[in-house]
């Protein structure tokens, strides 16, 4: 069990503040925090039913209203050593962490979870230390490590990947959905999770993700984020000791919320869309603040359905006086329903929120008179935040458990075999030397054989992550026959020519362009060939912004989807790509199948209607139906493929 650890940080007053005459009323004291109500007159003669002066407590009260560098200054360091280092240590044990930055419109969420280039957040500092304790730890212990991250906002109660960044830069308006796992719970479908293998890597995501974001100017904040952002990261470390396979997994959630503010009438009649945007906000806020109130709430129901669980069997033992009342029986308590799923935020963080997490929320304030109401209003909200308690626990990857679990029969079982060999015991005849022996022998087998599927899994994923943008999962949850190989850019899949070799090739299409030819062309190809009909210089693949069209060079033969290419032609999700007599490819583009995969989902039309079809060829065997168009508007080719005569798929 462990509580929700709360902090405090209060920003410098700004100048609208000041301009709007608003006066610094509120005053830290170590862990304390003190709020001044200026409209209480302290020398009311008959006092004033309002209290002048409201304090509150916290686990880490940060004072930054002095000049930055001043010794009265809380800096972006202090932050991270006290709430920064408690994620990464939660990290390195198997725990899920999660951070949440709250409060009213510009006072602070994005600086302190961000920050500035020059004086970065908490997400890039707890970024940077993952990876220099990796670095440590991989020279000096043999464990080996694994990090993924994936970037969401969550838009208008919509969901929105924030590191697809072709789909991003057109503007496309698309939601991703949320499902629930039955054993893994929420999660967002289709959300691209990305694979990297040092600091810079993961800082340039950041990066990306930040500019993707949506934010807009507001009269009270010129950059005002208007989503809920959320940064996963998934970090698993394994290693083998004494033949014992180890493998933890912690996923940290880092989650800068959307500001809370009152609205504008001025302002928003003139912007309605941020009048929309503004009651979404509030309202995941309001939910939000529902799920820890009744979290807080239940937190101290159980607790005292526990005091009063053990008051009664003190009373009935006939130890004391105390009873428990019939109206708040334990048995008659019911504890309250948790509104999790009424906005896709707390439904998202559903386990950060009173379940296996290691969960810190940051409340951040204006230090102005003119902000008192959202002041009290943002620390009463982180007040009862302190009082939610989660679950956490050390995640350990299913079937290292299950290995684990067959050592420890294994040497159960080797010391009944060695009991009974000393002929000590008495033991039933299913006991016996032999049969004992036979038992051990198959659970030995079955852990052998379990820890080096697990081996070979991790090495391979590990060595051809190392080698390239890709992720590989288990093909299915409930099988771990197969294995997923996930790439976010546009690629060729392909055998190798070689008939002995047994490998699968993927031939990444970066933006730019991707000659294709031989090992002697004049220009050195970025894909070489070989086998019959392959031109030296036998055709050109151009990646513009996640477009990618085929450019066949004069004599060169090539097909798309069986049909002859002699001009350039625009490749899509799925294609079949010939090139020569025999080099046969099929093309993926993940971020215009993401999008295909939503229309299916939210059953749309998949494709426009074919405006014109070009030609339609049959013979015996299939029927190839060509038109032109194309899933954002562009032309392309597209064939629809039926059945041959007999009935059997072609
Ligand atoms: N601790 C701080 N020290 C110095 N400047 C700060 C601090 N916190 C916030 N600021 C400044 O205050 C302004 C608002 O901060 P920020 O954008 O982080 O607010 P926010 O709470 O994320 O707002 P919104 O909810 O509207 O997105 C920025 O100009 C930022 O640089």
């Amino acid at each position: 069990m462990s509580n929700v650890k709360v902090a405090v940080r209060v920003r410098p007053i700004n100048k609208r503040e000041l301009d709007q005459n608003g006066k610094s009323i509120v005053d830290t004291n170590g862990d304390a925090i003190s709020v001044t109500n200026i409209k209480v007159d302290s020398n009311a003669e008959y006092g004033d039913s309002r209290e002048r002066i409201k304090t509150f407590t916290f686990d880490y009260c940060y004072d930054s209203t002095g000049e930055p560098h001043s010794p009265q200054y809380a800096p972006q360091q202090l932050v991270f050593q006290d709430l920064g280092t408690e994620v990464l240590q939660a990290a390195f044990e198997g725990y899920n962490a999660c951070v949440l930055a709250y409060g009213q419109t510009s006072t602070g969420k994005t600086y302190t979870m961000t920050g500035i280039r020059e004086d970065p957040g908490l997400i890039p500092r707890i970024c940077e230390g993952l990876f220099s304790h990796v670095d440590d730890f991989e020279a000096s212990d043999r464990t080996t490590f694994r990090v993924n991250i994936s970037y969401l906002e969550i838009y208008n109660e919509r969901v929105r990947d924030l590191l697809r960044p072709s789909l991003s830069q057109r503007n496309e308006k698309y939601t991703l959905k949320v499902r629930e796992h039955p054993k893994e719970g929420p999660y967002v479908q289709d959300l691209s999770s990305h694979f990297v293998k040092d600091n810079e890597q993961i800082q340039t995501l950041l990066d990306k993700g930040n500019e993707s974001r949506t934010t807009a100017s507001t009269y009270m904040h010129d950059h005002s984020s208007r989503s809920h952002a959320i940064v996963t990261i998934n970090f698993i470390q394994a290693k083998l000791d004494d033949d014992l396979p180890h493998e933890i997994v912690s996923k940290i959630h880092l989650v800068d919320l959307a500001g809370s503010e009152r609205a504008d009438p001025n302002w928003s009649l003139n912007y309605k869309g941020r009048l929309k945007e503004g009651s979404n906000i509030n309202k995941s806020l309001v939910t939000l603040g529902n799920v820890i109130k009744t979290l807080a709430e239940k937190s101290i129901l159980s607790w005292s359905t526990d005091s009063l669980g053990s008051t009664q069997s003190f009373a009935s033992s006939g130890g004391g006086e105390g009873r428990a009342s019939p109206f708040c029986s334990p048995k008659r308590m019911r504890l309250p329903y948790i509104p999790y799923r009424d906005s896709v935020l707390t439904w998202l963080l559903k386990d950060s929120l009173g379940g296996n997490s290691k969960t810190i929320m940051i409340a951040t304030i204006s230090p102005a008179s003119i902000c008192y109401n959202e002041t009290i209003s943002t620390l009463r909200y982180a007040q009862r935040a302190k009082n939610i308690v989660n679950k956490p626990k050390i995640n350990e990857d299913a079937s290292v458990t299950l290995i684990r679990e067959l050592r420890s029969e294994i040497d159960r079982l080797k010391n009944m075999l060695s009991t009974s060999q000393m002929g000590e015991s008495m033991l039933p005849i299913q006991d016996s030397g032999q049969a004992l022996e036979q038992q051990l022998q198959l659970q030995e087998d079955r852990a052998n054989k379990l820890t080096q599927t697990w081996m070979d899994k991790w090495m391979e994923a590990h060595e051809i992550i190392k080698e390239s943008d890709l992720s590989i999962r288990g093909l299915n949850k409930a099988s771990s026959m197969g294995v997923l190989i996930d790439s976010q850019m546009p690629h060729l899949i392909g055998m190798d020519s070689d008939i002995l070799s047994t490998g699968v090739i993927i031939y990444h299409l970066k933006e730019g362009k991707t000659l294709v030819g031989k090992e002697d062309a004049k220009r050195e190809q970025d894909i070489v060939l070989n086998g019959p009909g392959i031109q030296r210089e036998h055709c050109l693949i151009k990646n513009v912004d996640g477009s990618v069209t085929l450019y066949p060079n004069r004599g060169s033969h090539c097909t798309v989807n069986g049909l002859d290419c002699k001009a350039p032609v625009l490749l899509k999700q799925g294609d079949s790509v010939i090139l020569g007599k025999s080099q046969m490819f099929r093309f993926n583009n993940p971020a215009e199948a993401a999008v295909l995969r939503e229309r299916r989902a939210s059953q749309e039309c998949l494709l426009d209607e074919p405006t014109s079809p070009s030609f339609m060829e049959t013979d015996q065997h299939r029927t190839v139906t060509a038109s032109r168009t194309h899933w954002d508007g562009v032309p392309y080719h597209e064939f629809s493929w039926s059945k041959n005569t007999t009935g059997a798929p072609i």
